[in-house]
């Protein structure tokens, strides 16, 4: 995939360009830290209220680029839409996190799949963002992976080991797999969608990646995430996808060279430099500063931003966190970091 003169700096890196200053966007860079995100959320009512309002989500995607002028605009919506779609019940409950009811029971896991039209909503806003947005950014639509999908399906709500299932995939497989099945297909038809409507590049979220031994890793983790890269360049060559196994650990570069995801997300818990090293020559990556130095800021974010920029000089990166940004994080460290990536490196 080569990059086109008139692509935007994100897409261009994403492409295998290299740039400096690199490109930056903040996962969670839309929501409860911003007082503007705050303000409409209590007007909507609620987090799907505004998810499923195309004029409520484009305003929320935009928010963060009035104030800091990110390099992408990624679609606001949640991971757990595509659950939502295929029936379950969801609810964003204060302070307890999504819930989707009921847990997933049935045995007719083959048949799951979200009504035709369910995500038109969707796509909406991502047109309303791409027709909003400077051509100098990017925008990026998102999934989840099938994986971190179905440990949300099977228990119901997050959960610190992701045990329930865990064991389900052990003690069933081959129900288990049609799960995972049903998930590919919807996230490959959704994320299709979503490049239709104006996404120039996707990110497929497994933000429990990290709770797989390595076989397991390989049927559930890097098996499904190749299904859907393979079936989305069929469909859209040109549009790179980034992978984000947030927790992978020493199984990343399994993932980097058997899913063929254009481009790595890295947490703030691998060493920028062990990646750089196992990772294939030219592969962009993404990440990672801890959201931890950012919330922190002062000295400690100024010294871990030098760190990043310095571990992945040689490649293509996008400055990101290695997760989501922290509620708590005050919006004047945001403006500091974005100082500090801009500038020049050497
Ligand atoms: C696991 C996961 C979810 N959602 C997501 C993931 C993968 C990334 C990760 O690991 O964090 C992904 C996600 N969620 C949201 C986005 C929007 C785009 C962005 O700004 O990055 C994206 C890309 C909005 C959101 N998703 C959620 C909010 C907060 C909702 C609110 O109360 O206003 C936002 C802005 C809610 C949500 N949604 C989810 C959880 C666990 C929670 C509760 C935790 C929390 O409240 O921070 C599921």
């Amino acid at each position: 995939m080569n990059a086109l003169p008139t692509d935007p700096p994100l897409l261009a890196v994403l492409k295998g360009e290299h740039r400096d200053p690199p490109p930056v966007w903040l996962m969670r860079q839309a929501g409860r830290y911003l007082p503007e995100y705050r303000a409409l959320r209590a007007e909507k009512g609620g987090f799907l209220e505004l998810v499923y309002d195309p004029d409520a989500a484009c305003e929320v995607t935009v928010q963060p680029l009035r104030r800091f002028h990110m390099d992408g605009a990624i679609l606001f919506s949640d991971i757990l839409i595509v659950p939502h779609g295929m029936g379950q019940g969801l609810t964003f409950g204060p302070g307890e996190g999504p819930q989707l009811t009921p847990p997933l029971q049935t045995a007719d896991w083959e048949s799951l799949t979200p009504a035709p039209g369910y995500f038109a909503r969707i796509y909406e806003t991502v047109a309303k963002v791409r027709a909003a947005i400077d051509p100098s950014i990017t925008m990026l639509g998102f999934a989840g992976a099938p994986w971190t999908i179905a440990t949300y399906m099977v228990n119901g709500h997050g959960s610190k080991d992701q045990a329930e299932t865990r064991a389900l995939a052990y003690a069933d497989p081959a129900a288990f797999q049609s799960l995972i099945d049903a998930i590919v297909r919807s996230t490959v038809d959704y994320l299709s969608g979503q490049i239709d409507a104006g996404a120039q590049a996707v990110q497929l979220f497994d933000s429990w990646a990290g709770s797989l031994s390595p076989t397991q890793f390989e049927r559930w983790v890097i098996a499904p995430t190749a299904s859907i890269t393979s079936q989305l360049m069929a469909r859209h060559p040109d549009t790179p996808i980034i992978g984000f196994p947030k927790g992978a650990g020493a199984k990343l570069a399994a993932y980097a060279a058997e899913t063929g995801v254009d481009a790595v997300g890295l947490d703030e818990t691998l060493d920028p430099a062990w990646a750089d090293a196992v990772l294939p020559p030219g592969m962009p990556v993404q990440g990672n500063l801890d959201p931890l130095a950012l919330l922190t800021g002062g000295e400690a974010l100024t010294q871990a931003v030098a760190r990043v920029r310095a571990a992945f000089d040689s490649r293509p990166h996008i400055f990101n966190l290695g997760h989501g940004i922290i509620k708590e994080t005050p919006i004047a460290h945001v403006e500091a970091l974005m100082d500090l990536v801009r500038k020049p490196f050497r």
